[in-house]
């Protein structure tokens, strides 16, 4: 059983650089076809060669496949991972693809072939990959992953439902509509995190309370992400803001849409960016937390997201036609930074 999703999944996930295509999924018209033609064909030659274990070299190539494409879409990211445990990088890579694919489905190249049932289908390979039956290559990782670690599905599932709400839905009326699409497609990122990270077994804290931590480090990087991307996603015709504190500074869609920056819009943005930053403060009490060696990671990870949000001001709020960008070596000098908090703020000391 498991040799021959192994033989199938090697066929179906073929250039070594990660691309784009590789990331699309069954459930799409063409790319099923061309799964069943490739199944066949294997079933076929599986016979002149008899099928040999070779489990864990499969698996050392899937994790390698998803290190790659962590290291290929999120530099900071991967930044992050490599300064946590191998096994624990590894899991993150898994993790990091599959929610990168199931973005994809909405956002990516393939999204014109997104609909209810494509979505369905992907919640289906969920299911399959998390009973040991992945169907390719990249879910045989998190398949493994979710073996060695106490992961559980909803958080996955409800990534998926947030996809189900960003395609049938392009305005949020107030905060309460917004975290609720910021907690399906990102604080769930973090609930599926805190398995992998663990939990130090010195802290104080009830796991209850570092998962909600986890959340919210998972809202406070998505409203950044909103803010940062402000003048991207209006070219797309998306606005992530909320319509009523909007309009609480005489602004509307249509002041998003013709990307001026105003007063009002400034000071709209302040109140916007100190809301982000009360996520990351919370998130803070959880991080210091987590078992020893992952502090460093994700303190690193929070301090970098967080410091999207000065680029922000240090552009005078111009969110609209520049990119908030914090520069290689700023990024690199928060490690150490990062470093310290993660050693002086550790559990032990509570
Ligand atoms: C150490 C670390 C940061 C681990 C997490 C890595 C991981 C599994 C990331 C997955 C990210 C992903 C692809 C999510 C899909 C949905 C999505 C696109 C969410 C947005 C990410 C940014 O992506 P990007 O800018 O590329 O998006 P677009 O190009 O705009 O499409 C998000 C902003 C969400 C990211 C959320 C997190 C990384 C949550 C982090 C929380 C933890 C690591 C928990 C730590 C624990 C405690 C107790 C604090
Ligand atoms: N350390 C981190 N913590 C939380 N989210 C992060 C972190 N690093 C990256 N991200 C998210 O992953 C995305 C991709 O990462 P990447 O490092 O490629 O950043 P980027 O914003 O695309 O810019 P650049 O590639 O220029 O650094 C980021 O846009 C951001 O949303
Ligand atoms: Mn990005």
């Amino acid at each position: 059983m498991h040799q021959d999703f192994t033989i199938t999944a090697r066929v179906i996930v073929a250039p070594k650089i990660p691309s784009m295509p590789e990331l699309s999924i069954q459930g799409i018209p063409h790319t099923d076809l061309h799964v069943r033609e490739i199944v066949q064909r294997q079933l076929q030659t599986r016979r002149t060669n008899p099928p040999v274990s070779r489990k864990s070299e499969f698996l050392e190539e899937a994790y390698d496949r998803c290190r790659d494409i962590c290291a290929e879409y999120a530099k900071t990211f991967y930044l992050g991972t490599r300064l946590m445990t191998e096994e624990r990088q590894k899991a993150i890579w898994a993790i990091y693809v599959w929610c990168r694919r199931t973005d994809e489905l909405v956002d990516g190249p393939n999204a014109i072939h997104m609909s209810a049932e494509v979505l369905d289908r992907w919640e289906e390979r969920l299911h399959d990959l998390f009973n040991g039956r992945p169907f390719d290559m990249l879910d045989a990782a998190l398949t493994d992953t979710v073996q060695k670690f106490p992961l559980d599905i909803k958080p996955f599932r409800d990534m998926i439902e947030g996809m189900r709400m960003d395609i049938k839905k392009s305005r949020y009326e107030n905060f309460q509509e917004l975290y609720l699409y910021c907690y399906y497609v990102a604080g769930t990122v973090g609930l599926m995190s805190v398995p992998v990270m663990g939990i130090s077994p010195e802290s104080s804290s009830n796991a209850p309370s570092i998962y909600n931590s986890a959340l919210n480090l998972g809202i406070g990087n998505q409203l950044t992400n909103i803010l940062r991307d402000v003048g991207e996603d209006a070219l797309r015709g998306r606005v992530y803001l909320p319509q009523d504190e909007l309009a609480q500074y005489g602004l509307c869609d249509e002041d998003v849409y013709s990307r001026r920056v105003t007063d009002n819009w400034r000071e709209f943005m302040k109140g916007q960016i100190q809301r982000a930053r009360f996520y990351f403060n919370q998130a803070e009490e959880g991080a210091s937390e987590l078992d020893k060696d992952s502090r460093w990671p994700v303190w690193s990870s929070l301090l970098l997201y967080r410091s999207i949000l000065d680029a922000i001001e240090e552009n005078d709020y111009d969110n609209m036609t520049k990119r908030a960008y914090v520069g290689r070596t700023k990024k690199l000098l928060m490690l150490p930074l990062s470093y310290t908090r993660s050693v002086s703020t550790s559990s032990a000391f509570h």
